[in-house]
């Protein structure tokens, strides 16, 4: 039986271009500002300090771990103080109204159904958990944050290794195989499966499918009867 669904979100929610072209730009542009706005403040610190060691340069300067960052954005690097950052420089966006999230038309009523029926709904993106809650919860269809109960980032594991799957599980207090992971990414999935979750990949706007997962182009495509998750 399926038990719980964890999702990831650029590329399976949500599209890559929202993630790149309207977040990334923008935290691109308002970090060197916001850093020094916020400098002192003890969440700040604590970001600042995660990227030395993330970096092993613990003497980097606050300026140098600014460009430092600036970089691993141009890299798309999915290192935890990166989006610890992001996910406060975003939070003044969404509440200025800068934007709201995308999110793919089938979601929000897939993820109801799913809710519905009892099946718990959490997310497992590189995007910590602040970046994670306020995308749902200021979406182009509204408010989506309640509909999930469960919200797991990098600092519970990288999203390749299998052991983060496995504590996800357990942190959900199911067995492996009664969780269902969603993801675009092979690697995640390959992950996911290593772990004995069972999992779907997503190949969104014309991505090509999976060879070694089952494929689906929409939530909608997802059938769950009993302990069968088949695609249509
Ligand atoms: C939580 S919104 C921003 C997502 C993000 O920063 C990112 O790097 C996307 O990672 P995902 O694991 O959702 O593919
Ligand atoms: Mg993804």
């Amino acid at each position: 039986m399926v038990r719980r669904i964890v999702t990831d979100i650029e590329g399976t929610t949500t599209s890559i271009a929202f993630v790149t072209d309207t977040l990334f730009v923008h935290a691109r542009r308002a970090l060197p500002a916001f850093v020094r706005t916020h400098l002192g403040e003890a969440r700040v610190t604590s970001a600042l300090d995660a990227a030395r060691a993330e970096a092993g340069q613990p003497d980097l300067s606050d300026e140098a771990v600014v460009a430092l960052w600036l970089r691993w954005i141009d890299e798309d690097r999915k290192a935890t103080s990166l989006k610890a950052i992001q996910g406060m420089i975003w939070e003044e966006g969404y509440h200025a109204g800068a934007y709201r999230s995308h999110v793919y038309p089938d979601v929000p009523g897939a993820l109801a159904r799913w809710k519905a029926r009892g099946i718990g709904l959490s997310v497992f993106s590189s995007g910590s958990v602040l970046a994670q809650r306020l995308l749902f919860g200021h979406t182009i269809e509204g408010d989506l944050s309640g509909l999930f109960d469960g919200w797991f980032d990098t600092t519970t594991g990288k999203k390749a290794d299998p052991a983060s799957y496995a504590r996800i599980a357990a942190a959900l207090d199911a067995p492996p195989h009664e969780v269902l992971f969603l993801s675009d990414v092979k690697a995640e999935l390959d992950a996911a499966r290593a772990a004995g979750l069972l999992r779907v990949g997503l190949a969104r706007d014309g991505a090509s499918p999976f060879a070694d997962h089952p494929t689906a182009r929409s939530f909608d495509d997802i059938v769950i009867e009993g302990d069968a998750v088949l695609v249509r």
